[in-house]
């Protein structure tokens, strides 16, 4: 719909049928944001083939789990110039490739990929509430094609070249978010999240400089900005789930209710692997993995993050 409000025709591909009409005739999501009304120039189709049949450009928003497979379906539709815009934030499991890597291994040309990421809560995007975001690639070109294609008069964008950066921060936040909605949960305060959002973002930055990216971008919005609104934001799958998960609701539970992606619980365990083989120490990721995969009862991790060995804030 951003792609729409530009002045450009978006032509989505949706799974089901139902969807896809509803989206034709009535302008409508019949399952997500249903009380968004869609632009005129956004169609929909189920056909991979027709949904790329004219595509000068492709954006990729769906869960990171099955990035891989989306990059399957599109490959015989698009040429090996077509710039790509991935949206997902998350590292895939089995190699723990960030999604440029993914596209990369399977579509070819990394220049003409970007990840676009950010503050970019929908339910607010889709209203025009005024946002920004950062484009991301290794690829001036394609970083300023989709600069230019997604800017409206209330979503802003910026461009980098640190696309590894943009794509480690937004898997991150995620995490730290399932932390922070936590604490809120068990009743801790304002206090403990500010601490757990700080000291997340340190973690974050070992990590980014370990896998070649820039700490700066960190600091930007793919990076604090998005840390600020997915941990204090009520939009927040994460952060809610977190908040959730400390009043006793599991993972399976709470995704059967929403039907949707909560980023952040498979994120603890692919960055962690990520950060194993660097050996960069990531002890608010851990201690969110233990709790959602190893059964480790949340108030021991969390005390366990206070008996660590106390050392300077910068190190
Ligand atoms: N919702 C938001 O505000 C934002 C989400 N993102 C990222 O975008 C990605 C997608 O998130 P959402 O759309 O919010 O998730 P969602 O959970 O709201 O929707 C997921 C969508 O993926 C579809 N889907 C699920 N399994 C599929 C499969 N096997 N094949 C094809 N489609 C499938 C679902 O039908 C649904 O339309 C995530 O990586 C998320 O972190 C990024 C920025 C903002
Ligand atoms: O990435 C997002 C906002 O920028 C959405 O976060 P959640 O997946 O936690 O809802």
């Amino acid at each position: 719909n951003v792609l729409a409000t530009a002045g450009h025709d978006a032509v989505l591909w949706a799974r089901k049928e139902e969807v896809c009409a509803g989206i034709n005739d009535n302008h409508r999501n019949p399952r997500y944001l249903t009380d968004a009304v869609l632009g005129g120039n956004v169609s929909a189709t189920s056909s991979h083939e027709r949904a790329l049949a004219e595509a000068q450009a492709v954006v990729v928003v769906t869960p990171s789990s099955i990035l891989r497979q989306a990059a399957r379906d599109i490959a015989p539709f698009i040429g090996p110039d077509t710039p790509i815009a991935i949206c997902s934030k998350g590292v895939e499991a089995e190699t723990g490739f960030l999604p440029v890597e993914i596209f990369e291994e399977e579509l070819g040309g990394r220049d003409r990929i970007a990840a676009l990421t950010g503050p970019n809560h929908a339910e607010e995007v889709v209203k025009g509430i005024a946002s920004g975001t950062v484009i991301a690639s290794s690829g001036a070109d394609t970083a300023l094609f989709f600069q230019d294609l997604f800017a409206t008069e209330t979503f802003r964008t910026y461009v980098s070249d640190d696309i590894v950066g943009a794509e480690v921060c937004a898997a991150f936040k995620n995490v730290i978010a399932i932390a922070v909605g936590a604490a809120y949960g068990f009743g801790m305060g304002d206090n403990t999240a500010a601490l757990i959002m700080t000291r997340g973002l340190a973690e974050m930055s070992r990590l980014v400089e370990a896998c070649g990216g820039s700490a700066m971008t960190c600091l930007g919005l793919a990076g604090v900005g998005d840390l600020i609104a997915t941990c204090t934001s009520e939009h927040s799958r994460n952060r809610t789930f977190g908040y959730r998960m400390a009043q006793g609701t599991t993972l399976e539970q709470y995704k059967a209710e929403t039907h949707m992606v909560v980023e952040g619980a498979l994120a603890c365990k692919t960055l962690g692997a990520l950060a194993d083989a660097r050996e960069v120490e990531l002890p608010i990721t851990s201690m969110v993995r233990s709790v959602l995969w190893e059964g480790v009862d949340p108030k021991v991790a969390a005390a366990a993050l206070f008996d660590r060995s106390l050392k300077p804030e910068f190190y």
